[in-house]
């Protein structure tokens, strides 16, 4: 028997306590060659849900998840985070890219203090989290070196740390794990799932990999191609605390797999 999928409406209706609302986003590019990347794009997000975003490449995900931070302007509809029209960057999101963001002539603790002092938000909290961080993020012993001298997963989990220092309520990821070997990428998925556990945070992903979005999500979105839209919203019924050795082997894990792969015409 295949995992019965459960189709909802891309905007909840009356959904309360929605962190993320997105209703009828267009984006157009303007230029020569003018490009719409997005068309009718509506989804929404609840507090402390972690939502999935798949689509074939050049769908618009990345666009999308940059107007929901603020980074990019939309051509035409709502973007609210938190109940507030998006104009720009706020301090209730943060974005981890699929590389690291840090700097390269300053330590993993500098890096991970930067954004915090320059906001000037309290010096000795910021230090203690920051402390807190390295250590829960596996990164004890390596305070004081230099983004070149870690490796590709220890310098993905400091931009995480760099991110998380700001204590953001919602987390915009773009690809984090997409340029890592298979087994630090699913060490890494875990590590997510608990420090989203932990810090109970709202969490935005975009991948291209159909596991992670299966093991790691409440809800995975699948979009069409150019112009993108959100053409599936699929609730992923697994049970948590997830991690590898007990959702990997259960059969509706890879039901859910091969439903979103037959959407996706990916066999
Ligand atoms: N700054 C820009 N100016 C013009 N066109 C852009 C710009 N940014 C993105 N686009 C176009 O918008 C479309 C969507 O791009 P986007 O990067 O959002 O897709 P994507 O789904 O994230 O792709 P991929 O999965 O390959 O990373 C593409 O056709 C891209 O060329």
């Amino acid at each position: 028997m295949m995992a019965q999928l459960k189709v909802m409406p891309a905007v909840a209706p009356g959904a309360s306590k929605l962190a993320i609302r997105v209703a009828d986003v267009v984006k157009r590019f303007p230029g020569k060659q003018s490009v719409n990347a997005l068309e009718d794009v509506s989804l929404s997000v609840r507090e402390r849900e972690f939502v999935s975003i798949l689509g074939p490449s050049g769908c618009g995900k990345s666009t999308l998840l940059r107007i929901v931070a603020g980074l990019v302007p939309h051509s035409e509809g709502v973007v609210q985070v938190a109940n507030r029209d998006v104009h720009g960057p706020t301090s209730d999101i943060g974005v981890v890219f699929q590389t690291s963001n840090m700097l390269p002539w300053l330590t993993v603790e500098q890096n991970m203090m930067l954004g915090a002092q320059l906001r000037k938000l309290p010096s000795a909290a910021v230090a203690h989290k920051v402390r807190e961080l390295t250590r829960t993020l596996g990164l004890s012993g390596f305070e004081n070196s230099y983004p070149h001298e870690l490796s590709g997963g220890m310098r993905q989990r400091a931009s995480i740390g760099q991110i998380l220092a700001l204590d953001p309520q919602i987390l915009l990821m773009d690809e984090p794990f997409g340029a890592l070997d298979a087994l630090t990428r699913d060490l890494l998925n875990v590590e997510l799932l608990r420090i989203w556990q932990e810090h109970m945070k709202t969490v935005l992903l975009v991948t291209h990999s159909i596991q992670e979005a299966v093991f790691l999500s409440d809800r995975v979105l699948v979009m069409s191609a150019r112009p993108g839209r959100v053409i599936h919203d699929i609730t992923i019924d697994l049970p948590r605390p997830r991690r590898p050795e007990n959702i990997k082997g259960n059969p509706r894990y890879g039901e859910y797999i091969a439903q979103i792969s037959q959407i996706m015409g990916v066999y």
